[in-house]
């Protein structure tokens, strides 16, 4: 059985229409008009227990009302949804207690306590037994490096230190789903790297699914076996990463080097009829992209054309795969 199941998954915001001028204005008044934003559009998938999935796509895509439809804090225009056995937006306790919802740009914690209260509160209101609140917290606060911040109030912290005890607070009631919007906003690098340890470790000692958005594609490279593409609020692509190149960038890429005085330049590939674009040439270096079915017969050509010092033929690295698709120059 499925941990997480969505069928059909659609979210409509009604959003009030304001218009300029007075007249205007007041006639909103009277009558309101409103228009509808398809923010979700019937997207379905089913998600097993302990599987760490990517979630990406462009800006205004429906990546966090997806993840606000899975944890309750939206209630779904049309289409099912079912988390643990919980329907989320009932929003029952049993289910909330299993699971955290963790939004990199909103924070839980009130900016006038410290960051312990922070922690005690939430030890409260998850009713963690004591002894399990100190060993999570002490373990959390080393990996994470906050020991120092605990006394000091939450308005003073930096965003990447916000971030930090955020993620303690989300997991201090060991959650079986955790989901993540954007987690390692604000990070610096080195800590980035430590969370996506950590939240890796995380899974595989307690089973837990995660479920994570980021416009980090090292976030989810390192941590997401599966990734779902999401672009206009529909579900472009569900698989591996790899598939994800293959169906965005049917290219394989070719590096070669020239032996010495060699030179190559498009005019040369054009004139041979060799089936590849010439995109880089740095000393005696080049780059070039070809379609998938051409790459063995230009490959071939190439040898016969060229004394070569070095060769390969790679896959696009999914960075510029993804470049590409946020930039808009891959058809979604
Ligand atoms: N509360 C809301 N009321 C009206 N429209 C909304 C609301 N929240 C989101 N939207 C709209 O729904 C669409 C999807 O937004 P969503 O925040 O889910 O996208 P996203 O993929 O998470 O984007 P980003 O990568 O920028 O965080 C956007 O067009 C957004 O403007």
């Amino acid at each position: 059985m499925p941990h997480i199941m969505a069928e059909e998954l659609t979210k409509i915001y009604r959003v009030p229409v304001r218009k300029g001028g007075l007249r205007s204005a007041f006639a909103s008044l009277l009558k309101p008009e409103f228009m509808e934003v398809k923010a979700v559009d019937g997207i379905s998938f089913s998600i097993r227990q302990g599987e760490m999935l990517g979630v990406i796509g462009p800006n205004g895509a429906g990546k966090t009302t997806t993840l606000k439809l899975l944890s309750g804090l939206l209630c779904p225009t049309s289409g099912r949804v079912e988390a643990a056995g919980y329907v989320p937006w009932k929003r029952e306790k049993r289910y909330l207690q299993r699971i955290s919802l963790l939004m990199g740009n909103r924070s839980q914690m009130q900016w006038n306590n410290t960051v312990y209260d922070c922690m005690t509160i939430f030890r409260d209101i998850y009713q963690v037994p004591e002894a399990a609140f100190k060993t999570r917290l002490t373990e959390l606060a080393f990996m994470l490096d906050v020991d120092k911040l605990m006394p000091k109030r939450v308005r003073d912290l930096s965003l990447g230190e916000r971030s930090k005890c955020e993620l303690i607070l989300a997991l201090l009631h060991r959650p079986e789903i955790l989901y993540l919007d954007e987690p390692t906003l604000g990070m610096d690098v080195t800590m980035q790297m430590r969370l996506r340890e950590y939240i890796g470790e995380y899974n595989r000692r307690y089973g837990a699914t995660v479920i994570l958005t980021s416009h980090y594609m090292a976030d989810i490279t390192s941590l997401c076996p599966r990734v779902m593409l999401i672009t206009g609020g529909r579900l472009s692509f569900d698989g591996p990463l790899s598939g994800l190149s293959e169906q965005l960038m049917p290219y394989k890429m070719i590096r070669l080097a020239l032996a010495e005085n060699g030179e190559l330049t498009q005019e040369l590939l054009d004139s041979r009829g060799i089936p590849a674009e010439l995109t880089e040439s740095k000393s005696g270096a080049y780059s070039l992209r070809v379609r998938k079915e051409n790459a063995v017969q230009a490959s071939a050509m190439l040898m016969q054309t060229a004394d070569l010092a070095e060769f390969s033929i790679t896959d696009p690295p999914v960075e510029a795969v993804i470049d590409k698709l946020f930039s808009g120059e891959v058809a979604r």
